[in-house]
């Protein structure tokens, strides 16, 4: 990674301990490598509920929970934030047994079809308006995966297309619905949640502040930067690190890490996904740092989200250095690996 630092930036940065508003867990042994990653730098996570078979009540929930927290380490503090997967016959009642839960946070909308283990996602959000009714009246955010999955459309053009044909007509029938438009790549995007009305919000990932679609043909297929919503060009890019850095409090930090087994991406048929959980706060110091803009790191990575979603900041710190080291070439995933994003590179910040 290139390596900028303007003569007059900091040398470290402290900022009150941040949380990841989404986050791939997986399960099994290939949570328990990835989870210590996680809780080294954030304090609570979302923790994305399509497994296999996905998380779709509030009993699976719990005892998804019961399962990472008994792969904890002991001595980590973390606090995993549950979500329920939306189909097609999620019942109004779960939404009110999750609420009385305490600890299923969202639902999670992923269009049949979409990306990783949506098969089992919505065909179409009119067959869960009852629901959605429910979450609107009780203030269940709802986390969306903004494709459209027409395959007539455009790949590099699912996510604006969302916006005209699912986001705009579900906010004008359900206004005081909460929405978290998950892991944004576009300018079209990013004007969108800038500039609507009512409770909307976005998380944006490190590597979609970083990278544009270039980084997928660098000297050749490079399937560890492919993801969903893909890498775009860089106006967009740019227009993520616009919003990310401007002080609103719409935007707030979700890695999408997403580990998969180092076969199933470097494969005919790669998995979509970026694993990011071992230096998250690292890439997101270096674009903050490049755009000058460090001082908007701590309100996108540690009170904008808790603000959203009606939680406490936390308390505590972390600390980001300018410090340079090299990302390892791959990292145990269960009995597999996962190489990470940047695997051999040398980075530019590490925390302390
Ligand atoms: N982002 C991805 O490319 N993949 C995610 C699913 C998702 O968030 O869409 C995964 O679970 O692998
Ligand atoms: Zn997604
Ligand atoms: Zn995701």
């Amino acid at each position: 990674m290139s390596n900028h630092s303007a003569s007059n930036s900091p040398q470290n940065i402290t900022i009150t301990r941040p949380d990841d508003w989404h986050l791939h867990l997986r399960d099994g042994a290939a949570m328990a490598s990835v989870l210590p990653h996680t809780a080294r730098q954030f304090r609570r996570a979302i923790v994305m509920p399509n497994l296999k078979p996905p998380v779709t009540t509030t009993e699976q929930a719990a005892a998804y929970r019961d399962r990472i927290l008994a792969a904890l380490p002991m001595g980590m503090e973390f606090e995993p934030l549950m979500v329920l997967y939306l189909t097609d016959n999620t019942p109004p009642d779960e939404i009110r047994r999750a609420r009385d839960s305490g600890f299923v946070h969202a639902v999670k909308l992923y269009p049949a079809g979409a990306t990783t283990n949506s098969d089992a996602g919505v065909t179409s959000l009119t067959k869960c308006y009852k629901t959605l009714e429910v979450m609107q009246e009780v203030g269940m955010p709802f986390l969306v995966h903004g494709e459209v999955t027409d395959p007539a459309v455009d790949v590099f053009d699912r996510e604006a297309v969302f916006i005209e044909r699912v986001m705009q007509p579900l906010r004008r029938d359900m206004p005081a619905l909460k929405v978290v438009f998950e892991h944004i790549t576009t300018k079209d995007a990013a004007h969108y949640v800038s500039e609507a009305e009512g409770p909307i919000a976005a998380t944006i990932t490190a590597h979609h502040l970083l990278y544009n679609r270039n980084e997928i043909f660098k000297g050749g297929i490079r399937p560890h930067y492919y993801c969903l919503p893909v890498l775009k060009r860089e106006e967009h890019r740019q227009a993520l690190v616009k919003v990310a850095t401007s002080g609103s409090d719409r935007f707030f930090l979700g890695t999408d890490s997403a580990p998969h087994p180092k076969g199933l991406k470097e494969h005919a048929c790669g998995c979509a996904g970026c694993y990011t959980a071992l230096h998250a706060m690292e890439l997101y110091a270096e674009a903050f740092d490049r755009a000058g803009a460090l001082d908007k790191l701590e309100a996108f990575a540690s009170v904008n989200g808790p603000a959203f979603y009606g939680l406490p900041r936390n308390s505590g710190t972390v600390t980001l250095q300018r410090a340079e080291w090299s990302v390892p070439d791959e990292l145990p995933l269960g009995d597999a690996t996962v190489v990470p994003l940047n695997a051999g590179e040398t980075i530019g910040w590490k925390l302390a």
